[in-house]
């Protein structure tokens, strides 16, 4: 079994994640794509977040109608801030006969390199890497290297906090947003 594992905080999951888990999906050898909720990025700050379970219960509520996309909370019990190698370990331990690999955007990649033990990572995983809008792109140490591949997946201009922003200020986000997602949110009065 081939599975894919997505990265993020989540907060909220939002039609980007969706598209592009779905593609991946879709279009890639994986037979699954996991969610990875993180409670702790290493990389930003922890105080804008809504609490882990209730961004787990949004993935949830996202991926409940999509046969190969689940949401983790495998993160939950481990050691915080979050790092990726941990995790990947962890899992590996957990579900031997299992193949993760990595899914992450391409502005993902310039940094990759500043990830801890990111060499063991890719000694061990492969990455799928996906689109995304940035001014013109940089070649990275990775480029052609055999564990990365690259999916022509579509590139959605939209991020978790542009949604918070535009919810702090009244905006309709309804169409940004899965439906049930939206719904929970709405009910909660989240991020108001
Ligand atoms: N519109 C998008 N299209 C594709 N990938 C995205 C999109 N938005 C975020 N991602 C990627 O999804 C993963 C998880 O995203 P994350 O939870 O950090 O969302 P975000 O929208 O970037 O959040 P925030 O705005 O709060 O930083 C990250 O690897 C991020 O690069
Ligand atoms: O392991 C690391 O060193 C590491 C450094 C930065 C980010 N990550 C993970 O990468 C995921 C996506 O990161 P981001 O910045 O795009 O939200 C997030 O869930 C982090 O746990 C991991």
């Amino acid at each position: 079994m081939k599975i894919g594992l997505y990265f993020g905080s989540f907060n909220p999951i939002h039609i980007g994640h969706l598209v592009i888990a779905n593609h991946i999906a879709e279009y890639s050898d994986l037979n699954e794509v996991w969610f990875v909720v993180t409670p702790h990025n290493p990389f930003k700050k922890k105080s804008t977040l809504l609490d882990n379970y209730q961004r787990l219960e949004m993935v949830y509520r996202a991926a409940k109608n999509y046969q190969k996309l689940k949401p983790c909370d495998i993160e939950f019990s481990l050691p915080q801030p979050n790092y990726t190698i941990n995790t990947l370990v962890y899992l590996q331990e957990k579900h031997p006969d299992y193949q993760f690999s990595l899914i992450m955007g391409e502005d993902n990649l310039d940094s990759f390199h500043k990830w801890k033990n990111y060499d063991v990572i890719l000694e061990n995983h492969d990455i799928y890497v996906y689109p995304r809008v940035s001014e013109g792109k940089t070649p990275t140490q990775f480029d052609g290297h055999k564990k990365i591949h690259h999916i022509d997946a579509p590139i959605m201009q939209l991020s978790s906090t542009f949604i918070r922003n535009a919810i702090k200020q009244g905006k309709n986000v309804k169409p940004m947003l899965p439906e049930h997602v939206w719904e929970y949110l709405d009910e909660m009065n989240f991020y108001k």
